[in-house]
C-alpha cells in the first residue's frame, strides 16, 4: 500500500494531466485525508462517507417512503431520482405526466469545467440549457418547481482558491468575484429562465441555496420544501 505522502503525490501528479472537468479530484483529497481510517482492516463506511461517494444514477430509480409522524403522517411519498448525463435524460419523458413536483439540482460549482460526455461544452452551460428546457416544457406547467443552487459549499472554495466566473462566464463582467455576488447572479439568471419561458406565469419557483452533503441543513431547507410541495398540491386540487 501506498504512504500517505505517495497517494497525496499521486493525486498532484495526475491532476496536472487531467482536464479541469475532474471534480472528482477534490473529493479524492477529502477521502485520502482519511485514508488510515479508510484502509483500516474493520472500516465501515459513514453515512459521510456514503455521501461523498460518486454513483452516477443510471436510468430512474424510484424510493417510497412515508413520515411516521407529523401533520402529514401517514402520507406516501414516492420520489424518482433521474440521472441527470445527457444519456441518461431520455429516460424521464415518461414520468413527466404524473409527478406532483419537480426538485431540480443545479451544480453552480462546476462553472470551470466540460461535460465528461462532450469537452466542449461548460457543465453551467449545459445546466441552464437544460433548467430552460424543464422550465419551459408545457407538460410540466402545473408542476411545483423547487431549484437547488446546489455545490455551494465548491463554489465558495473555488472563489476563494482566485477561480474567476468571468474567465469562464463572459456575460458576469466585471461584478465581483464573492460568493455572495456571484450566487446573487446564479438565483437572477436560473430566475430570469424561469419567468422568460414558463408557460405558466401562475407559477411561483421556489429556489434554495444548498449543499446537500451538509444533512444537517439540508433536513430544514427538505421539511420547507415538503410543506410546499404539499401545500401546492392542495392548491392544484383546489382545496384551499
Ligand atoms: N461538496 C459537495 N459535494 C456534493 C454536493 N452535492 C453532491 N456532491 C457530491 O457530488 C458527487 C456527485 O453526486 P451524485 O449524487 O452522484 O450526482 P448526480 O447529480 O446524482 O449525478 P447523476 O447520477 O449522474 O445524475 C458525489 O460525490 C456527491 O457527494 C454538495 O452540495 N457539496
Ligand atoms: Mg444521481
Amino acid at each position: 500500500m501506498r504512504s500517505e505522502y505517495g497517494w497525496r503525490k499521486a493525486v498532484a501528479c495526475e491532476w496536472s494531466i487531467l482536464p479541469p472537468s475532474s471534480s472528482s479530484i477534490h473529493l479524492c483529497y477529502s477521502y485520502l485525508d482519511e485514508i488510515h481510517r479508510i484502509t483500516a482492516k474493520k472500516y465501515i463506511p459513514t453515512d459521510a462517507d456514503v455521501l461523498k461517494a460518486r454513483l452516477k444514477t443510471m436510468g430512474v430509480v424510484e424510493h417510497t417512503f412515508s413520515i411516521p409522524s407529523g401533520s402529514n403522517r401517514g402520507v406516501e411519498w414516492r420520489i424518482f431520482d433521474v440521472g441527470g448525463s445527457r444519456n441518461q435524460r431520455q429516460a424521464w419523458a415518461p414520468y413527466f405526466e404524473d409527478v406532483n413536483a419537480i426538485i431540480f439540482l443545479a451544480p453552480i460549482s462546476v462553472f470551470d469545467q466540460v461535460l465528461a460526455e462532450d469537452a466542449r461544452v461548460n457543465r453551467l452551460e449545459d445546466t441552464l440549457l437544460l433548467w430552460k428546457s424543464v422550465v419551459s416544457n408545457k407538460l410540466l406547467a402545473n408542476v411545483n418547481i423547487v431549484l437547488f443552487l446546489n455545490k455551494c459549499d465548491l463554489l465558495q472554495a473555488k472563489l476563494d482558491a482566485g477561480i474567476r466566473l468571468n474567465q469562464h462566464m463572459v456575460t458576469y463582467g466585471d461584478r465581483g468575484n464573492d460568493y455572495e455576488s456571484v450566487s446573487k447572479y446564479f438565483r437572477n439568471k436560473f430566475g430570469a429562465l424561469h419567468q422568460s419561458y414558463t408557460p405558466n406565469k401562475e407559477r411561483e419557483l421556489y429556489i434554495h441555496l444548498t449543499a446537500v452533503t451538509d444533512t444537517r441543513r439540508t433536513a430544514v431547507i427538505i421539511a420547507t420544501v415538503r410543506d410546499i410541495i404539499i401545500k401546492g398540491n392542495l392548491r392544484n386540487m383546489r382545496l384551499v
